[in-house]
């Protein structure tokens, strides 16, 4: 069969529904160990093969939340340094493609858009290519890209540990309801992360060894109410310090009939838990009504899916 000459892939944005944080190591990164939950906020990119030995770029932002300094759409773009990293590992130095990205996850939001980015990248690159890595090897390929991207290519709930890298896929039966709240600016993760190191000086942080086994049994058992009770983020003071503005949205967003609200990774995204689906669509709407974004969306949510090439809004289920 002739190579397919456009793959379209969807991957997931995330929230992690408990992030313990530890000091900050030699090699610049901090060991952590997080409860990631893909949500159903979705990026998708197709690639489409180009003679030329040539990675372009373009990108469409349909919900119009592109903050002012954009994002790279050159070499620097995480799917440019995928699509580099396919082609490198499939010893396909000539390989060209362009790769068109619709941006839904919001930029620099603490919800891994850039990495869902990649993780898009890379399992397009390989079947447009017929490159033929396996999904391991996809996967060794994120870790290199960024802490995030073995979590976008994988999807579902995992617990994460190392740098949030190293995964266990975690049962999570239930479907969870949250508000998302993004901002208008972004936070940039290694100034959170320096933030939090600011903040803890002197208090003996240890590093973390496990997944909370608190939220693990809550998310099991689809126990929305005890999720409720112990999501938690080392980072979140960081998030408030960098961006105080988030802690009266955080109130507004309990007051208005959330179960619990909490900054989503490095921040400055929002994400609250809601009781079932209409209760989040509630929510989401008395949340507009004072002025704020707010969007409704399930988790736990697929991993990287290549999309049909007929009708790009249906998932396939992505080929192990
Ligand atoms: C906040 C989280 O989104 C929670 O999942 C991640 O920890 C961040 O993951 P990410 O954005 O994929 O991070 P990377 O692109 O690999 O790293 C960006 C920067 O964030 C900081 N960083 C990231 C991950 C980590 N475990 N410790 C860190 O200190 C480092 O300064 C690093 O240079
Ligand atoms: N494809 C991409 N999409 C978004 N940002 C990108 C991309 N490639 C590179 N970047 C750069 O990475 C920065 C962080 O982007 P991203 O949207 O991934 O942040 P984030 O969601 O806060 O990440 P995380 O939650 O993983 O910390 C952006 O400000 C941008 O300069």
């Amino acid at each position: 069969m002739p190579a397919p000459r456009s793959v379209s892939v969807r991957t997931p944005g995330k929230i992690n529904v408990s992030l313990r944080v530890g000091p900050l190591r030699p090699d610049g990164y901090h060991g952590v160990a997080s409860v990631y939950l893909a949500v159903s906020l979705f990026e998708e990119i197709t690639a489409t093969a180009l003679a030329a030995d040539e990675i372009r770029l373009t990108l469409s932002d349909p919900d119009h939340r592109l903050p002012d300094a954009g994002i790279p759409l050159d070499g620097d773009n995480l799917a440019a340094r995928a699509a580099r990293a396919v082609a490198s590992r499939a010893g396909l130095p000539h390989a060209g493609v362009h790769l068109h990205i619709i941006k839904r996850v919001p930029v620099a939001g603490g919800m891994g858009g850039g990495s869902a980015d990649a993780a898009a990248a890379l399992v397009a690159c390989n079947e447009l290519w017929n490159a033929g890595l396996t999904r391991d090897e996809l996967a060794e390929l994120a870790a290199g890209l960024g802490a995030d991207v073995p979590f976008a290519l994988l999807g579902g709930a995992a617990a994460g540990l190392g740098v949030g890298d190293r995964l266990t896929p975690v049962p999570a039966p239930g479907r969870l309801h949250w508000v998302l709240v993004p901002a208008s600016y972004g936070l940039s993760t290694p100034q959170v992360y320096a933030a939090v190191d600011r903040l803890r000086a002197g208090t003996g942080v240890v590093e973390p060894t496990e997944a909370d086994s608190a939220v693990l049994t809550a998310l099991a058992r689809g126990n929305t109410a005890g999720l409720a009770g112990v999501l938690v983020n080392d980072l979140q003071p960081a998030a408030l310090e960098l961006a105080p503005e988030l802690g009266a949205v955080l109130n507004a967003g309990v007051r208005l009939g959330a179960l619990a609200g909490m900054v989503s990774g490095s921040g400055p995204t929002l994400a609250f838990l809601a009781a079932d689906e209409p209760a989040a669509s509630a929510l989401a709407r008395a949340l507009r009504a004072e002025g704020h974004d707010a969007l409704a969306v399930y988790g736990p949510a697929e991993g990287a899916v290549v999309l049909p090439a007929a009708d790009t809004s249906a998932p396939a289920t992505y080929r192990k």
